[in-house]
């Protein structure tokens, strides 16, 4: 059977009320098995509980209850073993302006214990691509250099487990392939287990083994990454008529309705084919003047598994 990497049970969090704002719930009581090897997607609607998750796991922000074991150590019985087994690459790019690169990764190798001789400060940035910049400000540093730097921070103590927050939002297409390619390569030849957070269901399908999606709090669903991609083929097609419609189409498997003077059509694509929407329409002796059509997105996603679940 496979190892867990990072065994979460009864995860909750709740924030302390502020002057403004009542106390918040954050984690509901979470139970997740991450296994070990393999690249693990943490999706989920803003504010669904990611990032109170990862930080939790970080060491950076204290559960109200439950436990967590990283590599096999338990946050509260051995913290320092299972902070040493994780790295973090953060969402924000806190970087201290002073550092160049190659000073920035030394000072992280030491505030982790990490000796002299195990140190490859070098290595690390050639694999980020930023040799060239070793010597150079942060504070002269592009945006996608910086999260370049920040992965390799993250990796300055070699750790069995790396965990990258929204590591590709906002950045150009080159990054985020030179991001990836990375992220592959730890996993395929150094078996790092990888956890990501993203709201790009691309970046999920191109990467992840199994995705988890997080909702208030919650574990909405929890599957492979083609098991869960799978469920969610809805698709929608607005079909502008020429005139006005009387009866609207009908057929197995359609979900129509109308949008101010369009027609708004959902179906699933494992069952239902453009051409039958289309045929459906002009059996109805509507005349098509301009059609459009939409992809599922991650909202719609969550809402199809959380209504899922809850009919359930
Ligand atoms: N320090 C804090 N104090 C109070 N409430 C907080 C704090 N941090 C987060 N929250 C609240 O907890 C909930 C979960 O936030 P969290 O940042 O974990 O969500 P998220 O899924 O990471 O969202 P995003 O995708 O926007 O980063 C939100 O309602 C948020 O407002």
């Amino acid at each position: 059977m496979t190892q867990s990497a990072i065994e979460i049970r009864g995860l909750k969090k709740t924030y302390a009320a502020q002057k403004n704002a009542p106390a918040k719930e954050a984690l509901k009581g979470i139970d997740l098995d991450i296994p070990e090897g393999s690249v693990f997607g943490l999706l989920g609607p803003n504010g669904a509980g990611k990032s109170t998750l990862i930080n939790i796991l970080a060491g950076l922000v204290i559960k109200t209850a439950g436990s967590v074991k990283i590599w096999g150590f338990d946050q509260d019985v051995n913290p320092r073993q299972s902070r040493a087994a994780i790295g973090v690459m953060p969402q924000e790019l806190n970087l201290d302006p002073f550092f160049a690169p190659r000073a920035a990764l030394e000072v992280q190798a030491g505030l982790y214990g990490v000796p002299k001789s195990e140190r490859r400060s070098d290595e690390i940035l050639a694999m980020v691509g930023l040799e060239d910049k070793a010597n150079a400000y942060a504070r002269t540093l592009s945006g996608g250099m910086r999260r370049r730097l920040l992965l390799g921070k993250a990796l300055v103590h070699h750790p069995r487990i790396l965990v990258l927050d929204e590591p590709t939002a906002g950045v150009d297409i080159e990054l985020r392939q030179m991001l990836w390619d990375n992220v592959r390569k730890l996993n395929r030849e150094r078996g790092m287990t990888i956890i990501l957070t993203t709201h790009y269901l691309e970046e999920a399908e191109e990467m992840c083994d199994e995705i988890a999606i997080v909702n208030h709090g919650e574990v909405a669903a929890r599957d492979s990454t083609a098991n869960l991609l799978g469920r969610l083929d809805a698709k929608a097609m607005v079909i502008h008529p020429e005139g006005a419609v009387e009866t609207l189409p009908e057929a197995p498997g359609l979900d129509v309705s109308r949008k101010g003077d369009a027609i708004f059509v959902q179906y699933r694509s494992q069952d239902t084919s453009a051409e039958d929407v289309l045929g459906a329409v002009r059996a109805a002796g509507i005349r098509i003047r301009d059609v459009k059509t939409q992809e599922a997105d991650l909202e719609d996603v969550f809402l199809s598994l959380t209504r899922s679940r809850a009919a359930v």
